[in-house]
């Protein structure tokens, strides 16, 4: 078997065209969504995905705001930044990239950002609303990554309800918030979540109709950790540098053995990855469509 792709990169470009169509019509109201970033430092990935972003903006009509700060920023600096983007009223929502650097209170910052412009849908009180509304609509803003994963599945035709998902990692923009979603009556998968403190973490994997590999491990998941049949969604990401040639790589937490195994698989790069910046503009959308009534 040779599992089918889940194209995140011709997915996200349909739903970026869908998006701008509604940016046209906001705009024409006299409310042009802006997405605001904050990124610390020069980390090449962070650097790399904050650009992405605001490529993504240019290309559906969102206004960028963009708070670039240096690797020696201090709490209060970036606690300053927050309160800028909080009060700028041109600033939709926004988002702060991750990580952020060593002797930072990352919780701290997340939960400075005015839940009402969270764009990444990472603070607590809108991880709250996604932790009580098992059933009902949500209207505040979903962490991108998970959203992302949903909309890629859904988009191919394939339905997760009744499925056992496993997760691999408990990261903040992923593996902690994913089972919230996945878990509500809409979607009704049956979700585990496994980490480093896991016993056995391959005898869950083989078990899986649905793994997310999150873990941030190259090549974690080998074939002989898949069910035949189940989906797999490359979400982890590594950078190493390919010795013969001397170029930045990236590598997936799944090894492309797999797609002997599987049914569907997504691609990375090429997968989950562009889903999520997807995600990130539907949500800036949607919190201007709602402040617009
Ligand atoms: N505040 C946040 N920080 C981080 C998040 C997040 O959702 N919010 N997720 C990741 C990084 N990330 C978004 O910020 C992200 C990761 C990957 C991609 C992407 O499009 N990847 C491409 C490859 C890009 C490349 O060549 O470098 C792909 O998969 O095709 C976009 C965004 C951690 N931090």
């Amino acid at each position: 078997m040779t599992a089918q792709v889940l194209d995140g990169k011709a997915t996200a470009a349909a739903i970026k065209a869908e998006l701008a169509e509604r940016v046209a019509a906001l705009t024409a109201a006299g409310a042009t969504p802006g997405l605001g970033t904050v990124l610390v430092g020069e980390d090449p990935g962070s650097k790399a995905y904050v650009a992405g972003k605001h490529r993504d903006c240019a290309e559906v009509g969102i206004a960028s705001i963009r708070e670039d700060l240096p690797a020696d920023a201090s709490q209060a600096d970036i606690e300053a930044a927050i309160r800028r983007l909080n009060e700028d009223p041109a600033c939709t929502g926004y988002i702060v990239q991750l990580p952020l650097p060593k002797g930072i209170d990352v919780n701290r910052v997340l939960e400075l950002i005015d839940p009402a412009k969270d764009a990444d849908g990472l603070h607590p009180t809108n991880l709250g609303r996604l932790v009580l509304r098992v059933s009902e609509p949500i209207e505040s803003p979903l962490p991108c990554t998970p959203a992302g994963i949903v909309e890629l599945v859904q988009r191919h035709g394939l339905s997760l309800a009744g499925k056992d998902v496993v997760v691999l990692g408990r990261g903040t923009t992923v593996g902690r918030s994913i089972g919230l979603l996945l878990t509500r009556k809409d979607i009704n998968a049956t979700v585990t979540l496994t980490h480093t403190g896991t016993a056995d973490v391959a005898a869950h994997l083989r078990g899986a109709d649905v793994i997310v590999a999150a873990a941030g491990v190259a090549h974690v998941v080998r074939p002989e950790h898949v069910k035949p049949g189940a989906i797999v969604l490359d979400v982890g990401v590594s950078r190493t540098v390919d010795e013969t040639t001397g170029k930045a790589r990236l590598l997936g937490d799944v090894d492309p053995a797999v797609a002997e195994v599987a049914s569907w698989i997504s691609p990375n790069p090429g997968g989950v990855g562009p889903m999520t910046r997807a995600m990130l503009l539907a949500n800036v959308v949607g919190m201007a469509e709602r402040a617009h009534g």
